[in-house]
């Protein structure tokens, strides 16, 4: 039987972005319905950021005890995954139960609906054989799920996502890593540091393409001294699956492991949640959105779908403003000049704004400056592991920065200057005349704009 429910706001998928539009607007005094389909929390919390970073963690630490023995004195880690396997399931996912999260939704007086949502027309959402009306509108927070390039073979063997790897109580002694971006470098880094032999296979030029060209050389670095084969401008043929081991053929080459994991990128599968039906193209890579985060008359979009950066804090950001359009809230619209992200390798890769190339590709008259830390007094005392750049990208027509790379230990935290710098455009002039403390790895701002030229 068909059941109809009116309500005032429906959000379908509760990831990062859903979940907070969600419990922020129950919490205001809506009638909200959140339908989720899986977890309450999204991607993120069980088998993204939040495990990912937490094997980063050990994995960082096996790293820095090897590095002990030059610096020190003698210290041995003998690297034990089931301490991080452990941790995941017991501190990051509950074993992957949502419970917390669905009890925190409904605490703040909003509704969960569990199963698939389609928008079936404007403001309306179907829910298995229930319809959802809602009179303020429909928010679409609903992600994306792993790209398998269509490579022969692949889809016949039982490959590894990045939610194999979240829930992977052992480890394996060989894994094959598709794809070079920050999924395949965070993760092969973790898996060789735990002692597996690992390959990573990029099909474009260079790891982290999107990037600085210095961010995919360091990343590239990095891999190969704690042991993985970097394989770049190189694409899989086809792959096979025998006697338990992968074959990843690459030209004139096979690539045996015991493990694959596919991580080339991800996709919204916009067909799937109906958006025709609210006349959006269904075959789109994104919805696209206005700066309030509008799509349509009564529909809003947050988070991954958006296609304006698939991160956490991109969905956080978009799911505040979605809040505040529904609410009436005066605030300001999106503005993406100062995206920052951060590649959680050791050394750190993190970035803001735009790269060289991307500048130069606007048109832009850039001036740009690189700096080594090896050469700033901070990257000299730490020594071994304290490899990494400072990298500026500035407007000189206007004198601000509008990109900025910053790469080493602690370069997602020491990106926040710079990120402050380029969405408040600071003038560089003033940044000049700053105090920089010493000895800091971020006192190499100072010399890296003197540098710019
Ligand atoms: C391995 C890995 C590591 C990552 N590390 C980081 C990091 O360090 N920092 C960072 O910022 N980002 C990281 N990300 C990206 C981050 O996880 C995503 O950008 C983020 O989770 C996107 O949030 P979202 O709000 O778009 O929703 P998602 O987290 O994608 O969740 C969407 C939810 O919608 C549900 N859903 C989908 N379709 C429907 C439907 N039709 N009906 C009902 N429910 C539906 C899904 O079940 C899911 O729960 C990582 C991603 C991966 C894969
Ligand atoms: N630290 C973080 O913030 C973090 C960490 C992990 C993931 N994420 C997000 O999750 C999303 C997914 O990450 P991802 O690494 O899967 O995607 P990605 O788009 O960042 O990288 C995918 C890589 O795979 C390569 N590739 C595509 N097809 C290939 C093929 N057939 N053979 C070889 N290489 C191929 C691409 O050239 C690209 O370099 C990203 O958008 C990223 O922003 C963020």
């Amino acid at each position: 039987m068909n059941e109809q429910v009116d309500v005032d706001v429906v959000v379908v998928g509760l990831g990062p972005g859903g979940e907070y539009v969600a419990g922020s607007l129950a919490e205001a005094g809506l009638d909200v319905v959140g339908v989720e389909a899986e977890l309450v929390g999204g991607e993120c919390p069980y088998w993204g950021c939040v495990p990912s970073k937490m094997m980063i963690r050990a994995a960082n630490l096996v790293a820095e005890t090897c590095r002990a023995p030059a610096l020190a004195g003698p210290a041995t880690v003998r690297p034990d995954w089931s301490r991080v396997a452990d941790r995941i399931r017991r501190e990051a996912t509950d074993d992957w139960n949502d419970q917390v999260a669905a009890e925190r939704l409904e605490a703040k007086g909003g509704r969960l609906v569990r199963g698939i949502g389609r928008l079936a027309g404007e403001r309306r959402v179907t829910v298995g054989d229930r319809t959802f009306e809602a009179r303020r509108g429909v928010v679409l927070a609903t992600g994306g799920r792993p790209r398998i390039p269509p490579v022969e073979g692949l889809a016949q063997t039982p490959y590894w996502t990045n939610r194999d790897v979240m829930a992977a109580k052992e480890l394996p002694g060989s894994l094959t890593v598709l794809g070079g971006g920050a999924v395949g470098v965070e993760l092969a880094q973790v898996f060789a540091r735990f002692g597996c032999r690992v390959t990573v296979v990029e099909g474009q030029d260079r790891l982290l393409s999107q990037e600085e060209p210095e961010a995919g050389e360091l990343a590239a670095d990095a891999l190969r001294a704690d042991g993985v084969t970097v394989l770049t401008g190189v694409r899989a043929r086809q792959v096979t699956y025998e006697g338990g081991g992968f074959g990843v053929h690459v030209d004139g080459e096979v690539l045996r492991a015991e493990r694959l994991l596919v991580a080339t990128g991800r996709y919204a599968d916009l067909g799937a949640l109906g958006v025709e039906t609210v006349g959006l193209d269904p075959a789109a890579r994104a919805v696209p959105t206005d700066g309030r985060m509008r799509a349509a008359d009564g529909l809003w979009a947050v988070g991954d779908i958006t296609g304006r950066g698939a991160f956490t804090h991109v969905s956080m950001y978009q799911a505040q403003i979605t809040v505040r359009d529904i609410l009436g809230q005066p605030g300001p619209e999106a503005d993406y000049r100062a995206l920052p992200r951060v590649t959680f390798t050791d050394p750190e890769i993190a970035a803001v704004g735009v790269t060289e190339r991307q500048a130069r590709e606007r048109g832009l008259r850039i001036r740009t400056s690189l700096v080594r830390l090896s050469s700033s007094t901070r990257g000299w005392i730490h020594g071994p592991g304290g490899e990494g750049f400072l990298k500026l990208v500035e407007d000189a027509d206007r004198g601000v920065l509008i990109g900025a790379t910053s790469a080493g230990p602690a370069g997602g935290e020491l990106l926040y200057g710079l990120n402050v710098a380029v969405h408040a455009e600071v003038p560089v002039d003033r940044l000049r005349h700053m105090i920089y403390t010493y000895p800091t790895f971020h006192r190499a701002v100072e010399p890296a704009l003197a540098a710019l030229a």
